[in-house]
């Protein structure tokens, strides 16, 4: 099902104009539902709402992507700025399986506040004839939720193990090469979670992440599925993890033999080639580096490639988003007979978590992140949200690691919620 409204009903008028340095992005978000992309203090934030899209349907891309752009073509924009993020921006996230229960989102915020290189804008986006929101650029405190507990999502952790010693067997059986599987979390709070308040948390322990928040999904991801910038195409991808031990000369040592690890490393090369493979008909040149460097986070360290390319056929972000969507990062290899297994073996509906989440502007230019290291809230209990990790499954995988593992992952959300 899809819930849009006509834009041809209801034209957009769009208004960016320059503004100095109103304080740090995330401090700007008001008592309203938030958007941000946040990464470095650098990013864009947004609140209210003047329009949105909404699917379920397997084609959820294709009709998002149409519906923006039907939005976009007959908007009115004023646009003093001119940068990749100023005038009509959307925000969106997707459900990680084209079967999911979840709905797919544009949103398009009815206030914007973007950073870039040292100019600030704001935008305001109303519908015609409607008055646009005063952009109030007041600097908010949120607070924190009270004492938290957590709980098992849809699967005990022992059971968990088991599926993973289950998914190493197909392995071995020869049904793929790697797979990845996601278990989730529940958390209860005594007071009722702000967004801001975990957004805030995330920023400052994870600066290096892209800090994320779009319709109640929220987190700090290190994976950037792809950004399109006037031609350029750029794509981190991930994968192979090991822990931190917060002793800084052996988790030096520990980055040494993650960049040696045979398990690992094939791991990852499945994911440089999945990505790689699905960006090569769309770019005129690509640099694929030969091996990975190691990317240090608070919590853990990844096997990261940068790979990079020249855009060669006027797709849009959100194009490449969805031919991209699943890497082998969150999906497996093969990529169908992967989601296949996620689909038998996980027992759970993924929802957006490792969906593509990010924004696109009116030139098609955007960034999508892939939606890990993340929760998403209830609507209908705001003391409550549903925390999501996953591992990558090969041959040589052992339960037990990678629980630890998927414990790991769930530390920056569990430590933004606690305040810790
Ligand atoms: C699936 C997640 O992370 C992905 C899996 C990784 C791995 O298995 O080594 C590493 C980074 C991500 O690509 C997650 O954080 O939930």
């Amino acid at each position: 099902m899809t819930v849009a409204p006509s834009a041809a009903a209801a034209p957009l008028v769009v208004r960016t104009s320059e503004i100095d340095d109103p304080g740090p992005l995330l401090s700007l978000l008001p008592d309203q539902p938030a958007a941000s992309w946040v990464r470095q203090g650098e990013g864009i934030v947004g609140w209210g709402e003047a329009a949105r899209f909404e699917s379920s349907d397997t084609d959820r891309f294709e009709t998002a992507q149409a519906w923006w752009r039907e939005m976009v073509e007959h908007a009115v924009v004023r646009d003093e700025v001119g940068v990749p993020g100023t005038g009509a921006v959307a925000f969106g996230s997707f459900a990680f399986d084209a079967r999911s229960a979840r709905s797919s989102v544009l949103t398009l915020p009815s206030v914007l506040v973007g950073s870039r290189h040292g100019r600030t804008w704001v935008t305001t986006i109303a519908a015609q004839g409607v008055l646009p929101a005063a952009a109030d650029l007041s600097v908010h405190r949120a607070s924190g939720p009270g004492p938290v507990s957590f709980a098992d999502g849809s699967m005990s952790a022992a059971n968990w193990e088991l599926v993973i010693a289950n998914a190493v067997e197909r392995i071995a059986a020869g049904d793929v090469d790697k797979v990845v599987l996601a278990r989730d979390l529940e958390a209860r709070t005594a007071g009722p979670i702000d967004v801001r308040w975990l957004l805030t948390g995330l920023a400052e322990r994870y600066p290096g992440c892209w800090t994320f928040a779009v319709d109640g999904l929220v987190g700090a991801t290190p994976e950037l599925l792809v950004r399109l910038e006037r031609g350029l195409v750029h794509s981190r991808v991930l994968a192979g993890t090991i822990r931190r031990t917060g002793d800084d000369e052996h988790d030096l040592a520990l980055a040494g033999s993650l960049a040696r690890s045979s398990k690992d490393l094939e791991e990852h090369e499945y994911a440089v080639r999945s990505l790689a493979e699905a960006l090569a008909p769309h770019c005129s040149s690509m640099n694929v580096p030969e091996s990975p460097f190691v990317l240090h986070l608070p919590n853990v360290m990844h096997l990261a490639t940068d790979v990079a390319g020249v855009l060669a056929d006027g797709a849009t972000s959100l194009t490449l988003a969805a031919a991209l969507h699943p890497t082998a990062a969150v999906g497996g290899t093969p990529t169908a007979a992967a989601i296949e297994l996620i689909r038998e073996l996980e027992g759970m509906d993924r929802g957006r978590y490792a969906g593509p989440v990010g924004w696109t502007d009116s030139t098609g230019d955007g960034e999508w992140g892939i939606a890990l290291r993340c929760a998403e809230t209830d609507p209908s209990d705001p003391q409550r949200l549903r925390l999501f990790a996953g591992c990558g499954i090969v041959a040589g995988s052992d339960p037990e690691a990678e629980l630890a593992e998927s414990d790991a992952k769930l530390v920056p959300m569990r430590d933004a919620l606690s305040g810790a």
